[in-house]
């Protein structure tokens, strides 16, 4: 990493975020709004505000003297590619976003370069152009591949995101082996939120930088957000909270029951009904289908989602804590195990059954 400490993407004005390194890890010089408003929960009233504006004023300056971080977006021309390249070009920390898909994504590019911001968009298209477009990145995301349709599940989209995840990464290997690597594509699951990730997909991404001999688990994250953006907007909505005060930590997966907020634990502390506690938990489970239904066919969730991140790597893991759970959260985390257990060891059979190859997949 030769620049700044870190990089928050957020989704314009929902402010969605999601966090793979603990706040408390990252250095107070290089806080953005989210913590900012963090700060707010500390302090009260004016003073707290204007506290919060210095903060924030200082952090951009700082953002600013040291922007040199290169992003590469691999699927960058998709539904989730698009919005989260515009959220990449508004950072200031980021000189150099390299667009790479397997089409469309020169407009993408053009498009993006007339946005009053610091950094230059670069385009790449088809595999011929793919190590060049990871040349020196220090950041890679990959949501590339393809979403489910109203009546799939995640785990349908295995076979061909599988193979994509694993072409794009043998060449993150090669390219940008220090590099950051944020997998979106699905099926993804989380074993402990915002600290340590693993899903099929990152599992296989694991398996390649082994055999690459690059692997440093500190740098390969699985990106779930959405699920933690939801269910704090979700509780809130419920309980009439004020949602900058909502923290519900998550743990599990990122389908189905695997999915699974840990209601007891929500800070400010709720009492929540037995029924509420199913009809949250399962809406929290739901909502991608949710939006998935809602779009009909054209789409899955691409805005409700966001990454921040730490200064080098993931310094510290920090596990949700899991002590002290009730009954239904126990009782959910003993049924999630095997869905969860089940989920990573495909992962890591594909990738180690899978000769590694130079081909990337097109579809
Ligand atoms: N992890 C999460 O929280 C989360 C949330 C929403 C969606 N997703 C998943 O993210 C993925 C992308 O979603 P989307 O809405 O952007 O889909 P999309 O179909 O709109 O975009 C996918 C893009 O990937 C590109 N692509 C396909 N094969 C490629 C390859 N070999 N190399 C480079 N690019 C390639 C396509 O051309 C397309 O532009 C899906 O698998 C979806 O299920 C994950
Ligand atoms: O539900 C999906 O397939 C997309 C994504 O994983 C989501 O949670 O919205």
């Amino acid at each position: 990493m030769t620049a700044a400490s870190a990089i928050t993407l957020s989704v314009g004005s929902a402010t969605s975020f999601g966090s793979i390194v603990s706040p408390k890890l990252q250095s107070k010089a290089f806080v953005a709004k989210y913590n900012t408003r963090n700060y707010l929960r500390n302090f009260s009233g004016l003073k707290a505000e204007a506290f919060a504006q210095k903060e924030e004023q200082r952090c951009q300056y700082n953002f600013q003297s040291r922007a040199s971080y290169k992003v590469a977006v691999l699927g960058a021309a998709g539904g989730i590619g698009q919005p989260l390249a515009l959220l990449i070009k508004m950072s200031p920390l980021v000189s150099s976003l390299h667009l790479y898909d397997i089409a469309n994504v020169k407009g993408v590019a053009a498009d993006l370069n007339h946005c009053n911001t610091p950094a230059q968009v670069f385009d790449f298209t088809g595999a011929s152009e793919l190590a060049n477009c990871l040349k020196d990145v220090d950041v890679v995301v990959i949501p590339a591949g393809v979403l489910r349709k109203p009546g799939m599940t995640r785990d349908d989209l295995f076979n061909i995101n599988a193979n994509i995840v694993k072409g794009l990464v043998e060449a993150v290997a090669d390219n940008c082996p220090d590099a950051f690597i944020h997998i979106i594509s699905n099926p993804v699951i989380f074993l402990f939120r915002r600290t340590l990730s693993a899903n099929s997909t990152v599992p296989i991404a694991a398996e390649v930088l082994k055999q690459k001999g690059v692997y440093d688990p500190k740098k390969l994250f699985g990106v779930t957000t959405p699920d933690i953006v939801r269910e704090n907007t979700f509780i809130a909505q419920k309980k009439n909270l004020r949602l900058v005060d909502v923290d519900v930590p998550m743990i599990g997966g990122h389908a189905g029951i695997t999915i699974l907020p840990l209601l007891s634990k929500t800070k400010p502390s709720t009492a929540f009904t037995d029924e509420e506690v199913q009809e949250l938990t399962v809406r929290i489970q739901n909502a991608g289908t949710e939006v998935i239904e809602a779009k009909a066919g054209a789409g899955s969730a691409t805005l409700s989602m966001a990454v921040k991140l730490g200064r080098n790597c993931v310094e510290a893991l920090i596990s949700s804590d899991l002590n002290g759970l009730n009954e239904y959260e126990q009782k959910a985390l003993e049924a999630l195990k095997p869905e969860l257990k089940a989920s990573i060891e495909k992962g890591i059979a594909y990738a180690q059954k899978e000769t590694v190859t130079t081909q990337y997949h097109v579809i």
